[in-house]
C-alpha cells in the first residue's frame, strides 16, 4: 500500500530514556518483529541520547547499542533501521559502525539554534550512502522563521528531512503547524519536513495531525507512547486517527494495537504517564529526557523532583546539560 506520510517508531530509542537504557537483544528482537509485521516502515534503535550515549552522565547501557542495531537489522524483513546521533556525544566512527551493521537511516540532532554542528556528519552519512534526517531539538524555544533558517543549514549540508522536534512536549497545536509550514516554505523540494512530538501536555496525536496538514511528510511516534517524559505520540492511536482522516500510513491498525499491548508493554518498566512531573515539563518547556534524572536526583538529595524541573526550565537548560541538574539538586538540598 502506498502511504501519504512515513512514520518512524522511536520506542527503541526514545523509550531507552524511560527504560534507563536497559534494553536486551531479546527485547529489541521481539519489538522489531512486531512493529515490522504491523507495517512500521522505519524503526529507530539507539541509546536514548544517541550513539555514544552510554556514560555516567546520560546513563550506562545494559547492551552495547551496536549489538542492538545488529539484532534489529537481522530481525526486520521490511522496515529500515534508523539510529540517532548527537555530534559531540557520538563520533564519526559510531556512524560508520552503525552503517556497517546494516542501519540505513542516519538521524543527526542538535539544539535548534546550533544546526551548523551537524554539517560534517550529514556529509559523512551521505558519503556512506545513508538516508539522512535532521533533528532541531527544543523547537518550542524558537519562532518559526528562526527554525526555518536552521533547517536550511541542515538541508544544505545534505539532510533529506528536517524535523521540528518538540523535545519538551511544550508546543500547542498551531504552534506546530506554524513551525512546520515555515520549514516547508523554506525547504521546498530540497528536503522534506518531519515532526517529533512528546505527550507532556497530552497533544502528541493532535499536534502530529496539524504537522501533516502543514505539509510534514515524516512523523515520529512510539508504540504505547514508550518515550521520555510522558512519552511520544502513540503510534497506534495516531494510525487509527490517520485511518479516520484518510491519511495513509501503510501501518495496520489492529496489528499495531496488538503489538502495543502484547509486545511493547511487557518491555516497558512502567506506563509513560501524564503525571505531575511530566505535565510540569510540558508547561515549563523542559527537555523530556531530564525526567528520569530528576527522579534519581530527587531521591538522592531528598528534594522535590518537580522543583528540579521548574528550575531547569528557568535556566533554559538544553539537551547535553544534564550535569546542571545535579547543581540544581545540590542547591535545593542546601537551602
Ligand atoms: C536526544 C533526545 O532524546 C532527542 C529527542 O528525542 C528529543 O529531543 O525529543
Ligand atoms: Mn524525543
Amino acid at each position: 500500500m502506498s502511504a501519504d506520510i512515513r512514520i518512524t517508531d522511536s520506542s527503541l530509542r526514545d523509550g531507552s530514556h524511560a527504560k534507563r537504557h536497559q534494553f536486551t537483544v531479546a527485547e529489541v528482537t521481539a519489538v522489531v518483529a512486531a512493529l515490522d509485521a504491523a507495517g512500521v516502515p522505519v524503526i529507530e534503535v539507539t541509546h536514548g541520547d544517541g550513539l555514544g550515549g552510554s556514560s555516567f552522565t546520560y546513563g550506562l547501557s545494559r547492551t552495547p547499542e551496536q549489538e542492538l542495531i545488529k539484532a534489529a537489522v537481522r530481525t526486520a524483513k521490511n522496515a529500515k533501521i534508523a539510529f540517532l546521533m548527537l555530534p559531540g556525544i557520538g563520533l564519526f566512527d559510531d556512524i560508520r559502525a552503525a552503517a556497517g551493521n546494516g542501519a540505513t537511516v542516519c538521524r543527526i540532532a542538535s539544539h535548534c539554534t546550533e544546526a551548523d554542528i551537524t554539517e560534517q556528519h550529514f556529509g559523512l552519512a551521505r558519503k556512506l550512502g545513508l538516508e539522512t534526517v535532521g533533528f532541531l531539538m527544543m523547537a518550542h524555544s524558537q519562532p518559526p522563521l528562526a527554525l526555518a533558517r536552521q533547517a536550511r543549514i541542515m538541508a544544505d549540508a545534505g539532510c533529506q528531512c528536517v524535523y521540528v522536534v518538540d523535545s519538551a512536549g511544550a508546543l500547542v497545536l498551531d504552534q506546530v503547524g506554524d513551525r512546520v509550514a515555515a520549514l516547508v516554505a523554506e525547504l521546498g523540494d530540497d528536503a522534506q519536513v518531519g515532526f517529533h512530538g512528546h505527550e507532556n501536555l497530552g497533544l502528541g496525536v493532535a499536534n502530529s495531525v496539524l504537522a501533516v496538514r502543514a505539509g510534514a511528510k515524516q512523523i515520529d511516534g512510539s508504540t504505547r507512547r514508550f518515550g521520555a517524559g510522558a512519552g511520544n505520540t502513540p503510534v497506534e492511536a495516531f494510525v487509527g486517527v490517520c485511518d479516520k482522516l484518510g491519511i495513509r500510513t501503510g501501518i495496520d491498525f489492529f496489528a499495531i494495537v496488538d503489538a502495543a499491548e502484547d509486545v511493547v508493554r511487557p518491555v516497558m518498566p512502567d506506563e509513560c504517564k501524564l503525571d505531575r512531573l511530566a505535565l510540569i515539563m510540558g508547561y515549563a518547556g523542559v527537555y523530556s529526557s531530564f525526567l528520569t534524572h530528576a527522579f534519581t536526583l530527587a531521591e538522592r538529595y531528598q528534594v522535590s523532583g518537580a522543583e528540579i524541573l521548574v528550575r531547569a526550565g528557568e535556566r533554559r537548560l538544553v539537551g547535553g546539560q544534564e550535569d546542571q541538574l545535579i547543581d540544581i539538586a545540590v542547591q535545593l538540598s542546601n537551602r
